[in-house]
């Protein structure tokens, strides 16, 4: 299904997939975001679809408050500055199917899985190796975000986000992002918070997804959204997790937030992020 003339994953540590991986991780590293155009061969996008409709009424809905840094918003610390972002409070009005709901012999569970996506993605992203998360529920999920609604500005957890587009919606839905807006030594909340504002417009880059592209993104330092969802159909991606090492589990309280419940698994979890960002 994948379209192996462009992207030779098959063909691990060849010179063809070491420029194709090359290719990916200089966009990545001058943008903070890189598509592979085209990813899944046309002739597989009709099932792609079909499958995230099979299982998008699976998804979790429930409109969350939140802000930007997916903290507390009922419990800000009461010193932050007035203009502080994270006091701007947005609505999160998509849903994600978890992976335990998601069939293995989908699509996108079997891209999840393929030792060889992994091998490429770790190349493309400048990593030694990728490993799909010990989570049963955060690792593989479908993000479903239903006409009139949208997926607002936020950062995410993940270093890295690699997400493959399944269902366009006929009008919205547009994937925006600030490039490397913070970094780990400098959280920048003046333009945060502008940019929440709709000032500093040019901060905003806009991106054009086609279903069955697979797009890269470093979402910890790139504030991102999905614009508000028109027309009558919704929106899908598949967001694939890994991390750099094994048996990752996300928190129990991120994953209630997300799935709106937890297993034995992230009640054992401990937070597992080691830089200082928000
Ligand atoms: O669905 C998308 O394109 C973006 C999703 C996203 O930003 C996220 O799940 O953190
Ligand atoms: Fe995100």
């Amino acid at each position: 299904m994948v379209d192996t003339d462009r992207y030779p994953i098959h063909r691990t540590d060849t010179p063809d997939w070491r420029t194709s991986a090359a290719a990916v991780r200089s966009a990545l590293d001058r943008t903070g975001c890189a598509v592979l155009a085209g990813f899944i061969r046309p002739e597989h996008l009709d099932r792609l679809r079909a499958e995230g409709d099979r299982i998008a009424p699976d998804a979790h809905y429930e409109t969350a408050r939140v802000n930007v840094y997916n903290t507390d918003v009922d419990d800000l610390d009461p010193d932050l500055a007035r203009e502080h972002p994270a006091r701007v409070v947005m609505d999160r009005g998509n849903a994600f199917v978890a992976r335990d709901r998601i069939p293995e012999d989908l699509t996108i569970h079997r891209l999840y899985r393929d030792p060889r996506v992994h091998a490429f993605l770790a190349a493309c992203a400048g990593l030694p190796a990728l490993y799909e998360l010990a989570d049963p529920l955060a690792g593989l999920c479908l993000n479903v975000i239903p006409p009139g609604r949208s997926h607002p500005w936020h950062f995410d957890t993940n270093e890295i986000a690699i997400s493959l587009l399944t269902r366009a919606p006929s009008t919205g839905g547009r994937f925006e992002y600030c490039p490397d807006i913070r970094a780990t030594d400098r959280e920048n909340t003046g333009d945060v918070a502008d940019v929440l504002a709709g000032r500093r417009t040019e901060l905003v880059h806009g991106l054009a997804l086609t279903p069955g592209d697979l797009q890269l993104f470093r979402g910890r330092y790139s504030l991102h959204r999905v614009t508000p969802v028109g027309g009558t159909r919704a929106r899908h991606t598949a967001i694939f997790s890994f991390s750099t090492r094994p048996g990752v589990v996300g928190t129990e309280e991120r994953t209630r937030q997300l799935f709106g419940r937890v297993l034995s698994e992230h009640r054992a979890a401990q937070p597992q992020v080691d830089d200082l960002l928000i």
